[in-house]
């Protein structure tokens, strides 16, 4: 699907998207630390098209999922050497091992707009479809990387038809996205989210699942 090359791994010295700190701190008397980063709060849909009974759900190359497979494969990678320049990194891993399945998502970085608002627009630049904001459900949210990150993010289920589909999808391109459409059928969703050979998020699983109970026993039968 995807070619990735020239990779070389640099220093994360300053960033719009991450940024560590170390907090100290006493509690119930005894003194500790914390490393931690603030990142941005996030949305993500599941999507379910009725006409043709599938979820839609997007496939992307994630450079964070491809770098833990090259720790674990070339730890050698990761030695702080000359951590302040670009060490170049060997081509040694298809670039599939860093693509995962996920919920169309997309971060809270716009203070003026409503997480519904952000939901929709996701939905469109992702996915392709025209989602009138009313019909957008919150199911709900939790934090995510608690021991990291500790970001906050809302869950919302939109169903789609055929009819509301005005593009192809697929990201911004001026942002660099390049993310795959993909339709799960209802009726392989459940070994679909169980087969770790697809590797997936969290969000996927339990949506899925959030699915089973709250919609499909309302589905007509046909
Ligand atoms: N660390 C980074 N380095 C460089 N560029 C970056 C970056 N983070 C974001 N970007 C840029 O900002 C864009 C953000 O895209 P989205 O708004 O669709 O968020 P995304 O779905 O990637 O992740 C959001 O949603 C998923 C799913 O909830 C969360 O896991 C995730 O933390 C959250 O950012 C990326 O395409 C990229 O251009
Ligand atoms: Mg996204």
């Amino acid at each position: 699907m995807e070619s990735v090359e020239d990779l070389s791994l640099g220093p994360c010295t300053a960033s719009q998207y991450l940024r560590p700190f170390r907090l100290r701190y006493r509690q119930n008397g005894i003194s500790k630390i914390w490393d931690f980063m603030r990142s941005h709060d996030s949305v993500s849909i599941l999507i379910f098209n009725t006409s043709r009974q599938c979820f839609v759900v997007v496939k992307q190359f994630r450079p964070a999922v491809y770098m833990c497979e090259m720790e674990r494969k070339c730890p050698q990678n990761f030695e702080r050497k000359k951590q302040e320049t670009w060490n170049p990194l060997p081509n040694s891993l298809p670039a599939s091992v860093g693509v995962t399945y996920e919920l169309c998502a997309g971060i809270v970085d716009k203070p003026e707009l409503s997480l519904e608002e952000i939901a929709c627009r996701e939905i469109l630049e992702e996915c392709g479809y025209e989602v009138p904001l009313a019909t957008l459900k919150r199911i709900t949210s939790y934090r995510s990387g608690v021991g990291v990150t500790g970001s906050k993010q809302t869950l919302f289920y939109a169903e789609v038809t055929d009819e509301m589909k005005a593009s192809e999808g697929g990201g911004q391109p001026e942002e660099g996205e390049l993310i795959e459409v993909v339709e799960i059928p209802l009726k392989d969703s459940m070994d679909f989210a169980y087969n770790e050979s697809f590797p997936k998020t969290m969000g996927v699983i339990f949506s899925f699942m959030w699915f089973q109970t709250n919609v499909a026993p309302n589905l007509l039968e046909n």
